[in-house]
């Protein structure tokens, strides 16, 4: 016997009502797992209920428990889909039909992780304020950098922060004032007196980088695999006291690729709890945990031991005097242990490899650049980073190219307050996931006059060329922005002048650039396409 139509259409109704009273209000991306799970529960219990207390039979219980469940979902589902298709406060926003429905559209559009590609094009089609997922705006208005990210701005990390929950770390803590207490911390180690003792750690690698480089004898290199070595050394060494010897080894260490297979599922973009779910799977999720696991157990090692020149790490040991941290601290100090290591080793490669791809396309900038460099440079291409920070051509390159190629190119998201925000004539509504993309505002003519043009003098000598400061936000703004800024621009500016100082370089024969430009890989930050280029000794 089948069940009377008015237990469906109850079924239907408990559907409607539970979106409308819980699933449409607040965050429920942590609980994806549990929600799979009390479905199956429900759907087992329903079944056993009817098959051992009523006793149906088996198949006429599993029909009636299928039929109560699809009108559930039935329910469920059509309640959702009619409120954001016709009643979502997001509907005045143009966009794709499909974004509107599902965050999963953007991902099921994305090519060949090409997310900042696929923005910009989107952009250019709907406009600068774009609809990209059920709950999700692109914005690229000239003032929306200041309004999102600003020092003023009521707008909070949004759930894509939770991917590793409950393993938090400085970045990922979305609560302000564990924020707040964490980053005070971790400022101490971004001071004058540090950075100059990083300086000091960071002269060995780069000098292993240069004698790397030399031994290929102007043959061509690979740009960003050797940065890449470079800059996880750096960061190792930084991170734990010892670096992953991958310079002198010429090859990867294999926890970093582990790290490198385990944030490929961020290439995707899918909504936070599909992705909390596809790591918590076997297999899908264990480089990540593996990558994470070593780093923890680097930190042990860290804990018991002493650098003699401070790295960043010691900050955030300093506080407990050389005791054992307590449990509760060790949570957090094991998701900075590794946000160290990740935040500042492809980020910093990415723009050295584009530095060096865009000296290429304007070789008269390196020569300009020797020649402003020149009274503060050694032999052996080394300076003092006090004498070279201010220099304009210098900064000049590093900004111009930061904006045609910001490591981090699309989505830092953040979460509007409830009672919206306001971005020129435009009101946003409250609890909507809004994002900059910088790669698409920084080719924006509405906010540089040029803009697909390699200018470093517009930093320094055509301020006009810049039409809204406020939106150059490579290291992103405000309370949440890059902390590792002058740790990142010290290590930028001394490898690039001891680079040109000692060696002449030039693309490799047949490289225009292309694979670069169209095989790079955004997942968060860059996975970058091959560029060779050819090191050769300069006479001194
Ligand atoms: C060119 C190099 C770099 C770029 C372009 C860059 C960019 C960024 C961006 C865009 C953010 C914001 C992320 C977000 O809101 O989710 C960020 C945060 C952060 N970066 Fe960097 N970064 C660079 C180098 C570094 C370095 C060398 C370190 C050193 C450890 C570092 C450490 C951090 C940390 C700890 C955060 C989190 C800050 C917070 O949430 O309070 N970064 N970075």
């Amino acid at each position: 016997m089948s069940l009377p139509l008015s237990y469906n259409l109850l079924a239907a109704a408990i559907g409607i009502a539970s979106h409308l009273a819980y699933f449409n209000r607040g965050e429920h991306h942590l609980y994806g797992t549990l929600y799979l799970q009390l479905f199956i529960l429900s759907f087992t219990t329903s079944l056993s209920l009817l098959t051992f207390l009523l006793h149906e039979p088996f198949t006429q219980a599993l029909a009636k428990t299928a039929s109560l469940t699809t009108f559930y979902l039935l329910g469920l589902y059509t309640s959702l889909l009619l409120y954001r298709i016709i009643f979502h406060p997001l509907n005045k926003f143009p966009g794709p039909f499909g974004a509107r429905i599902s965050n999963f559209w953007f991902s099921a559009h994305l090519k060949d992780a090409d997310a900042y590609k696929k923005i910009q094009k989107l952009h250019k089609q709907y406009g600068d304020f774009l609809r990209i997922g059920s709950s999700d705006m692109s914005i690229i208005h000239p003032k929306a950098v200041s309004a999102i990210y600003g020092l003023k701005t009521k707008c909070r990390k949004a759930a894509w922060y939770d991917l590793t929950s409950p393993m938090i770390s400085l970045q990922t803590a979305r609560q302000k004032d564990v924020h707040d207490r964490r980053r005070r911390i971790w400022s101490l180690a971004f001071s004058d007196a540090a950075l100059r003792g990083y300086e000091d750690r960071i002269r060995n690698y780069r000098d292993q980088l240069v004698f790397q480089l030399d031994a290929f004898g102007g043959k061509p290199v690979n740009v960003p695999k050797w940065f890449n070595l470079y800059t996880f050394d750096v960061m190792g060494d930084l991170a734990f006291g010892t670096s992953f010897d991958m310079l002198a080894s010429k090859e990867e260490h294999w926890a970093i690729k582990l790290l490198g297979v385990g944030i490929e599922p961020l290439s995707w973009m899918f909504p936070v709890w599909f992705f909390r779910i596809l790591v918590a799977l076997p297999k899908l999720g264990d480089d990540w945990w593996k990558f994470i696991r070593y780093c923890s157990s680097k930190l042990d090692e860290r804990i018991n031991a002493k650098p003699n020149i401070p790295d960043v790490m010691s900050t955030l040991l300093d506080p407990y005097k050389g005791q054992q941290p307590p449990k509760e601290d060790m949570q957090m100090l094991r998701g900075d242990s590794q946000l160290i290591v990740v935040a500042g080793s492809d980020t910093t490669a990415v723009t050295l490899t584009y530095i060096i791809y865009e000296l290429l396309r304007h070789p008269n900038h390196i020569s300009k650049l020797r020649d402003e460099v020149s009274p503060y440079v050694s032999l052996t291409g080394d300076a003092l980073h006090a004498k070279i920070a201010n220099l304009d051509h210098l900064n000049g390159v590093i900004h111009e190219t930061l904006r045609l190629h910001p490591p981090v190119p699309s989505a830092l998201q953040r979460l509007t307050p409830p009672e919206g925000i306001q971005i020129g004539e435009t009101y946003i509504p409250g609890n909507t996931t809004v994002f900059c993309p910088q790669y698409v505002l920084g080719r924006s003519e509405s906010v540089y006059q040029n803009a697909n043009a390699f200018v470093p003098e517009r930093w320094y000598l055509y301020p006009e060329m810049i039409k809204e400061r406020s939106a150059f936000a490579p290291f992103s703004a405000g309370t949440y922005s890059c902390i590792g800024r002058p740790l990142a621009l010290l290590n930028l500016r001394t490898t690039l002048i001891k680079l040109i100082t000692i060696f002449d370089i030039a693309f490799a024969p047949g490289e225009d650039g292309s694979t670069l430009r169209e095989k790079s890989r955004e997942h968060f930050t860059m996975a970058l396409g091959d560029l060779n280029v050819c090191f050769v000794r300069r006479e001194q």
